[in-house]
């Protein structure tokens, strides 16, 4: 029996996700991301093409590392103009019944007891249908937005975001008993007492009393994404992460990172089938190969090699416009993303000049797995790189919005679902049910969340 793969939407609030210089093609309706419509008609295609969630990804500063300035990403709409990701949920869960939806938030500027709060909401108006992609975040800009002069060192961020899980799971898990909320008008109590606990958590970056402010949703604990995959991020991949989003562009950083997250997670007694790992996709798909390759060359010449470097000089630290062409581009540690720093650098096969960077960023694909072809080929790829590193599925990239993903729906999910790796229907289910197997709504017993369950005391 082939494994089933996962498929999720990579999106994002804004103009300028990915795809940057994108905007002016005349089929793009990106510019639409601030009507509703947009996004329960983005909803209703994904659900019609069985998709298991819509991953919302989400930056909380502009990208103003390359020629030292905002102006590029400003100029480009990378990633800025940008709207905050859990707004668009609500309307799309009420347009769908079965699409689930992944928001990021950052530990790094978020509060943990206002947070949680936020995202039970969500898994109560979703029932259950909703994850949360952990980020630490690496944009100076985010740190003078949030009172900081500078980013707090990169392996901190992660300190401070063990102890925000941990704050998290002791208000989702223990802080209320399944069976608190009575509702006995005759008697007058809506919620027994005895079965809602303060946390009282004293840490070192956080001090949060508790109780939790909402009764327990589906899930609890929403499904755990996480993207970091820097050494340190891996470590915590591996004790908090149900699904992690690989970075990292060939096949064998992809399979080296996977596996050392599952090997992590089993030397901290976690089973690793209880971790999915994913990666980006950018399908260009025609009916025909020649369809296929004019779409390409359409897109390729739009693409913005400035947009892209004002959103790589963000994620890695790296400002381009600072180095001749023919330097190489060597590993420096920064506190950006490790993973987007080491790509070009210590994870390459051999040092590569700045042009040849700019080379490999300013062609579409660049950065990662990449097919142009027609359904067959595409499916042929995506069945071929799921052998190849041992992944669950794809966060898949939009060019066009909607027509990138319409066209991987009618064209390519049937051929997965024709070759029995895809699903044809869905089951009624919670998302970690729809991961996890029926049964499971709520984190496994080996997850370090569940052991703040059915505690009275949680300090
Ligand atoms: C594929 C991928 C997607 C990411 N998406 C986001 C995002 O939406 N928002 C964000 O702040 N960071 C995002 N990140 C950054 C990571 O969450 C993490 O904060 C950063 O990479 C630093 O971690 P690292 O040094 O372990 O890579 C992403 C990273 C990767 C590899």
């Amino acid at each position: 029996m082939p494994k089933k793969i996962h498929l999720n939407a990579f999106e994002m609030n804004c103009v300028g996700h990915i795809a940057h210089g994108l905007w002016r093609h005349p089929a793009n309706t990106r510019h639409r991301y601030t009507d509703v419509r947009y996004w329960t008609e983005l909803a209703e295609l994904l659900e019609r093409g069985k998709f298991d969630a819509l991953f919302l990804a989400d930056v909380v500063g502009v990208y103003d590392v390359y020629k030292q300035g905002p102006e590029t990403a400003i100029r480009e709409a990378v990633q800025i103009p940008c709207n905050d990701p859990l707004l668009v949920v609500p309307p799309m869960a009420l347009a769908t019944r079965h699409l689930a939806f992944a928001v990021t938030f950052s530990t790094t500027y978020e509060k943990p007891f206002a947070h949680a709060r936020r995202m039970s909401t969500l898994d109560h108006l979703t029932q259950g249908r909703v994850a949360w992609n952990v980020v630490t975040s690496y944009l100076p800009s985010a740190a003078r937005n949030f009172g900081l002069n500078r980013m707090i060192a990169h392996d901190e961020r992660y300190e401070i975001a063990d102890e925000f899980l941990d704050v998290s799971y002791k208000l989702w898990e223990g802080s209320w008993e399944d069976d608190a909320v009575v509702r006995d008008a005759g008697k007058g109590i809506y919620t027994d007492p005895g079965k809602v606990h303060l946390i009282d958590h004293d840490g070192r970056y956080f001090k949060v009393a508790g109780p939790h402010l909402s009764e327990p949703s589906a899930q609890r604990t929403p499904v755990i994404y996480q993207a970091g995959s820097s050494s340190r991020g891996r470590a915590f991949a591996a004790k908090h992460a149900e699904a992690v989003f690989l970075g990292g562009g060939s096949t064998e950083a992809l399979k080296r990172n996977a596996d050392d997250i599952r090997k992590q997670a089993a030397a901290i007694g976690r089973n690793p089938a209880h971790i999915k790992l994913l990666t980006g996709l950018l399908a260009i798909v025609g009916r025909t190969r020649e369809e296929a390759k004019r779409k390409y060359e359409d897109f390729q010449a739009l693409y913005s090699l400035e947009g892209v470097l004002a959103h790589y000089g963000g994620g890695s630290g790296y400002d381009l416009s600072a180095y001749a062409p023919d330097e190489v581009l060597t590993y420096a540690e920064t506190d950006h993303g490790r993973t987007a720093a080491a790509q070009f650098t210590k994870d390459s096969p051999r040092p590569k000049t700045i042009r040849e960077v700019k080379e490999t960023l300013g062609t579409l694909g660049g950065r990662g797995l990449f097919v142009v072809g027609t359904p067959e080929e595409v499916a042929d790829r995506i069945q071929y790189w799921v052998e190849a590193t041992g992944i669950d599925g794809f966060n898949v990239i939009q060019i066009l919005s909607p027509d990138t993903l319409r066209d991987f729906i009618e064209l390519v999910v049937p051929v997965l679902q024709r070759r029995g790796v895809f699903r044809e229907e869905y089951e009624e289910s919670t998302l970690r049910e729809r991961l996890f197997g029926a049964g499971n709504s709520r984190l496994p017993d080996d997850h370090p969340g569940a052991a703040y369950r059915k505690q009275t005391t949680l300090t």
